[in-house]
Parts: C-alpha cells; sequence; structure tokens
C-alpha cells in the first residue's frame, strides 16, 4: 500500500526537521513558545506585504556637497510631493514652501522664524500640526517597530503616540492637542521640529546608494564622506576618483600624485591641508625651489569658486601642479616596469621626448611640446626621480598614510563600499564591464592568471583589500597597491573604461587629437539589450526586471542624449553634479529613484546655494520622469530582505511543527 501525499509531506518535514535539529533549537531560544513562534510568523507576513522602501541612487558627486545635502534633505524632489499630495488644496504655495524648508533645514528656519514671527506659539502650533501630519504620511508605509527605530530617543513616546493615534474622537483631538501644547508650553518645541523634521527627511529614503566618485574636482568630499558616515542606510560602489584616493591613502606613490596633481588643477589643495591635515609646505618649496623660473602656464588651476585666489598664489599652485606632474610620471614607471602584465608602456612617453628641441615622437609622428622646461629631468635616465623628488614623495606618503581623518574616511569607503552590487535584482557599478569589441568579456592576467568578466571584478576588489588592509612590506600588499593604481587608468579597469589616461597628452601637446581617450567597447554596446542580458546573466541575474546601473560617463543631455539605455536594461546616472561637466549634460545632477511603484528619474537644475534655499527658500527645481510604472505595487515581499523574511519564516513554520509534534521541546 502506497502513502498518500498528505503523509509524504509530513515524512519530508519530520525529516527536515530533523536534520536542522541543532538550528531549530538555537532558533527556539529566541522563539521559546508556540505562541512566541506563531506572533513572529505573522508579523514577518504583514512585513513581506508592506510597500517596498525606497530606493535612491545618486553618482559622481565629486565633492559638491551643497547640492549633495540638498538632495539629500528634499528627497530629491519627494519630500516637497508629499507636501503637495498633503495639503495641495488648502495650502497656499508660499506656506508649502515654507513648510518644505522647514523640513530640510529646521534649525536654521527656525532661527529666522523666530526673529519675524510676532505669535510665535501660533507658528508653533501650526507647524508642528503640519510636519505631524507629513511625517504620519511618509511613516504610513513602514511598519511601527522600524519607525520607532528611526525616532530620535528623547521624543520616541510622543512621536509614536501622534503618529499611531487615531484622531476620529472628539477625546482623542483633544488628547492630540494636548500634547502639541504642552511641547509648547514647556519650551520643548524647536527641538521637537526639529526631531520631526529629521525624521521626515529619514523615512522618505529607505536606502541609498552612491554609484561611486565622491572624490576630486569639487570643493568638499570629505563633508560627503562624513555626512554618509552618519546615514542611516548607506551602500557605495567605487569610482575610479575613489580607488585613486583609497590609493594615496594605502601609501601608494603614484595616486599620491595624482590626488595632489588634481587636486591643484582643481584648487583644492587647501582640503588636503586643512582638512586632511596634510602638510603641502615640502611640496611648495620643492616647486619654488624647481620651477621658481617657469610660468607653468599649461598648470594654471581651474579656477573654483569657493576659493578666491590672488595672483601669487594661482603662480605657486601652477608650480606645484606641475612639480607633482612630473613626479607622477616618473613613479607611474616603477609600476609599469614592475607589472609587465598590465600592459602600459606605451604610457611611458618621458623617454619619447626629445628634450633639446622640445618635441616628443609617438609612434611616426614628432609633436612639438608646448614647453621644454623639465628641470628634474636627467635625459638619460628621464623616469629618475631626483634626491629631492624622493625626500619629497617619501615626505607626503609619510603624511596620506598618517592622516587620521583621511583613513577614516578610507575605511568607511571600504567597510559600505564593493566594486559591484546586486541588490533588488539591480546591478550596480560605477564604469562598466570590460568588453571586447565582439561583446566578449576582456581578459586580464592577474598573477599569471587570467580573469574576466564577474571574476575579473571580484578578483580586482580583493586585490585592492589587500593592497589597504594587508601589513606593510609583504608582496601580496604591494600586488595589491599597483592594482589600486591600474583600477584608475587601466584599460581593463571597471571603475575606468577607456583604453588609457591621456594625461601627458592634455598637459604638454596642443594638438587635441592626442587628448582623446577610447572609451572600451562596452559603452558602444550600452545600448544593446543583448549585452544587457549577457551582464546581467554573468552576475546571475535573470529576474526580468533586472537593471545595470551606471554612473561615470556624464550624460550629454544638452544633445539630446538620453540616460535611459537598451529599452530600461541600463541606466546612466551621472549628470554633472561636478560644475566642470555641466555644460557637458545641461543639468546639475540626477537621481534615481526606485520605490514601491516603480522607477523614476530626476533630474536637479543647478543649486544656488544652501544659503538661498534657506533665506529664499529655493528649492532646486527638479524634473521627474517615470522610466517604468507597476501595476502591482511592489512589496518588500519582492525584495532581498523579502528573500530573507521568506527563509526566517520556513524555519520558524519548521519550528512549530516540531513544537506540535513534540521533537523539541517548548520552554516555558
Ligand atoms: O576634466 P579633467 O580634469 O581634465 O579630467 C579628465 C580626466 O578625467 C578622466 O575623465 C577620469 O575622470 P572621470 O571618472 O570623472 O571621467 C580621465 O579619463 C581624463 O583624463
Ligand atoms: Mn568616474
Amino acid at each position: 500500500m502506497g502513502f498518500t501525499n498528505e503523509q509524504a509531506s509530513e515524512e519530508n518535514l519530520v525529516e527536515e526537521i530533523i536534520s536542522k535539529q541543532e538550528y531549530l533549537k538555537l532558533l527556539s531560544k529566541g522563539y521559546p513558545t508556540i505562541a512566541a513562534a506563531s506572533t513572529e510568523i505573522i508579523n514577518l507576513e504583514a512585513i513581506l506585504n508592506l510597500p517596498k522602501g525606497t530606493e535612491h541612487f545618486l553618482s559622481d558627486v565629486h565633492g559638491e556637497y551643497e547640492p549633495f545635502i540638498h538632495v539629500l534633505r528634499n528627497g530629491s524632489g519627494v519630500v516637497k510631493r508629499k507636501i503637495e499630495d498633503i495639503f495641495g488644496n488648502y495650502l497656499m504655495d508660499d506656506e508649502k514652501k515654507s513648510l518644505a524648508t522647514l523640513v530640510y533645514y529646521p534649525e536654521q528656519k527656525l532661527e529666522i522664524e523666530l526673529k519675524e514671527q510676532n505669535n510665535i506659539n501660533d507658528w508653533y502650533k501650526i507647524n508642528l500640526h503640519r510636519l505631524i501630519e507629513l511625517c504620519r504620511y511618509v511613516s504610513s508605509k513602514y511598519t511601527r517597530s522600524k519607525v520607532r527605530k528611526a525616532l530620535p530617543k528623547d521624543f520616541t513616546y510622543v512621536i509614536e503616540e501622534l503618529l499611531h493615534e487615531q484622531v476620529d474622537g472628539i477625546d482623542k483631538q483633544q488628547y492630540y492637542d494636548r500634547i502639541i501644547t504642552t511641547i509648547i508650553d514647556i519650551g520643548r518645541a524647536n527641538e521637537f521640529i526639529i526631531a520631526l523634521s529629521k525624521l521626515i527627511q529619514r523615512l522618505v529614503i529607505d536606502r541609498l546608494h552612491i554609484i561611486g566618485d565622491i572624490y576630486d574636482r569639487g570643493p568638499r568630499p570629505d563633508i560627503i564622506l562624513d555626512t554618509l558616515m552618519e546615514y542611516h542606510s548607506v551602500d557605495i560602489q567605487w569610482g575610479n576618483h575613489d580607488m585613486l584616493w583609497m590609493g594615496a591613502a594605502a601609501g601608494v606613490k603614484a595616486c599620491i600624485a595624482n590626488v595632489l596633481r588634481i587636486s591643484a588643477r582643481y584648487s583644492n589643495l587647501d582640503i588636503i591641508e586643512d582638512i586632511y591635515g596634510i602638510n603641502l609646505l615640502p611640496l611648495a618649496t620643492f616647486a619654488l625651489r624647481y620651477y621658481g623660473e617657469d610660468s607653468c602656464k599649461q598648470f594654471i588651476p581651474k579656477i573654483n569658486e569657493e576659493n578666491i585666489y590672488n595672483s601669487h598664489e594661482i603662480e605657486l599652485i601652477a608650480k606645484m601642479h606641475k612639480a607633482i606632474t612630473i613626479i607622477q610620471f616618473k613613479l607611474e614607471y616603477e609600476i609599469i616596469k614592475r607589472r609587465p602584465e598590465f600592459k602600459m608602456d606605451h604610457r611611458l612617453l618621458l623617454d619619447k621626448i626629445n628634450y633639446e628641441n622640445g618635441t616628443i615622437k609617438l609612434g611616426e609622428n614628432i609633436y612639438n611640446l608646448n614647453g621644454n622646461l623639465f628641470p628634474t629631468i636627467d635625459s638619460k635616465d628621464p623616469f629618475k626621480l631626483t634626491e629631492d623628488e624622493k625626500i619629497l614623495i617619501e615626505k607626503l606618503e609619510s603624511s596620506f598614510v598618517n592622516s587620521e581623518k583621511l583613513q577614516k574616511h578610507i575605511a568607511f569607503l571600504f567597510a559600505k563600499g564593493s566594486i559591484y552590487l546586486k541588490y533588488n535584482s539591480n546591478l550596480l557599478f560605477h564604469g562598466c564591464i570590460p568588453l571586447n569589441e565582439d561583446m566578449s568579456f576582456k581578459t586580464m592576467t592577474i598573477n599569471g592568471k587570467q580573469y574576466k568578466g564577474r571574476l575579473l571584478l571580484e578578483k580586482f576588489e580583493s586585490l585592492a583589500r589587500e593592497g589597504y588592509f594587508y601589513k606593510r612590506d609583504t608582496s601580496e600588499k604591494q600586488y595589491g597597491m599597483d592594482i589600486m593604481w591600474y583600477l584608475w587608468n587601466g584599460a581593463a579597469s571597471s571603475l575606468f573604461g577607456k583604453d588609457e589616461m591621456a594625461t601627458f597628452e592634455r598637459y604638454f601637446i596642443n594638438d587635441k587629437s592626442m587628448h582623446k581617450e577610447n572609451k572600451n567597447p562596452y559603452y558602444r554596446w550600452r545600448d544593446d539589450e543583448e549585452m544587457c542580458d549577457k551582464v546581467l546573466k554573468e552576475f546571475d541575474l535573470y529576474n526580468k526586471e533586472s537593471r545595470i546601473i551606471n554612473g561615470h560617463v556624464p550624460v550629454k543631455n544638452v544633445k539630446g542624449e538620453s540616460p535611459i539605455k537598451a529599452n530600461g536594461k541600463l541606466i546612466v546616472i551621472d549628470g554633472g553634479f561636478a560644475k566642470a561637466y555641466r555644460t557637458q549634460t545641461g543639468i546639475a545632477g540626477y537621481t534615481l529613484i526606485y520605490n514601491s511603484y516603480g522607477l523614476q528619474l530626476v533630474s536637479h537644475e543647478p543649486f544656488e546655494s544652501t544659503e538661498n534655499a534657506i533665506v529664499k527658500e529655493r528649492d532646486i527645481l527638479s524634473t521627474t520622469l517615470v522610466v517604468e510604472k507597476k501595476l502591482d505595487r511592489k512589496t518588500v515581499g519582492d525584495t532581498d530582505i523579502g528573500e530573507e523574511l521568506k527563509n526566517q519564516i520556513k524555519d520558524l513554520k519548521l519550528l512549530l511543527t516540531a513544537y506540535r509534534k513534540g521533537l523539541i521541546n517548548e520552554i516555558v
């Protein structure tokens, strides 16, 4: 006689319980009774059905801390939209603007109102009511427990009470009013308003993804990092500029020289000195000593509105800029020679210069250099560092490695960052997956072994970690450090995605055709769905809705380029936070928003200043484009966390059966 289906599945269950017995016993410590396990199953099931939390994606913020912080505070326009949803019909535009400013900058806005309002208590009352209503609206899609965790300790109880109180009966309305009046009476309104505003800011962004390039060009990457370090939920996909700074912090001299070169180029040396505490006097004295007579015209820094320099300072920066650039080329030689696998010999150019004529021979052609002053180069041994250069770079290395603040920021980039990330079925990385012309994955030989596709990226990541974390003077650390520099500018680097970085040509040869850097074939294939599917598959993403999300290459909006590629399978969100790139993009940055209704791409107009945002209540104008709208709202059950919860539910159900069958005893 055979088993019925029911009997068979019972048997399977028992077998499963027995095979997982040790684990289930452990689990029973957290859920010691049938009642406790049942309650948790019910809770988890409920969470699965809540709408999915909102993800915001930003990239290429390049030190532009003001617009960056503003879009975090205004949720890339979401806060305003929520205000419109609730108060659309019964607040005037000015009032809505004021409320929005209060949410974004509560401390500063309060200061202004305290001076201007005749009846501040009335103002408090009205605004507290509005904030609570807004707060209730933005928190409605989360569980109480999640909201509770986001609440400031001082006000946990009161805010919970106000958020969840059903204000239908008269008694309750009175109770609710009473709480608000008491807050005002006991002089806690300011703190309460600040707490509510920050809670709103926090609830509109459930998860923040930064697709790389926090560093370079803009004025204060350090403020961006400090902000991210305090942020409730964030991950970072390293950009080539981030990797450059990570290499510098690890002590890679060629990276240090590059970091200083770019900081000089964009008049940002003060953050190196004032924020990271790296003494630049040695570089300044060196530059004056060797380049004192040279006007260093090609090295005049790009002017940064925040740092107004006088002509003497500009001259000095130009000299420092040139001095460190030459040192960079010499240091790069050492790595290129040490690592033939990097195949970067073609980037060795100092030995192609005719120092008498001021020309350079590249291939069959001879080009004029725009200057012929190379006081530290010995034409017979052009890559050799002079004694003074050696001493200088040693000093700089020690300053970078010992800068506490820099090390803190870089350790954070390692802790929260990676070379790529799979998140809710999307694939996030800064630059590209290196490809050949025929769409096959580009191979790189590392330590004699060949890597490509996902394995190449993973190898890069583990080597970069070794470069930073391994003990000094080990060959593993040295290789890792060299790879960090390679990731900045190597042809198979997924962060860089170009065949070479034409830095020498861009400074010394006027012929623009020589400045061209060729992008990896990946960028030609970006509009091709087949390529996207191939890449997604390489990363085990088979979901029809999976997408690739990239930064790195500014989207030329002005020329009509769309950030949405391959029918929406690939989205590029480098929209030009960096001022230097805005003429190309025509906008001032994108935020991609992925909420329960689908995907939206928000493009931002330039941000005037934080001051105007507060005093004149000027918000960033943002335009929203719906990339994809879902018919069914996405729930937590559809996300990665949902998958984990489902597994937990399965185990809890097993535990429940084990209790019922007496295979495990309840702890009562
Ligand atoms: O605009 P700049 O400062 O000259 O920088 C140009 C250099 O930056 C790079 O584009 C790399 O930076 P991005 O990652 O921001 O593109 C190089 O390929 C290029 O040589
Ligand atoms: Mn980049």
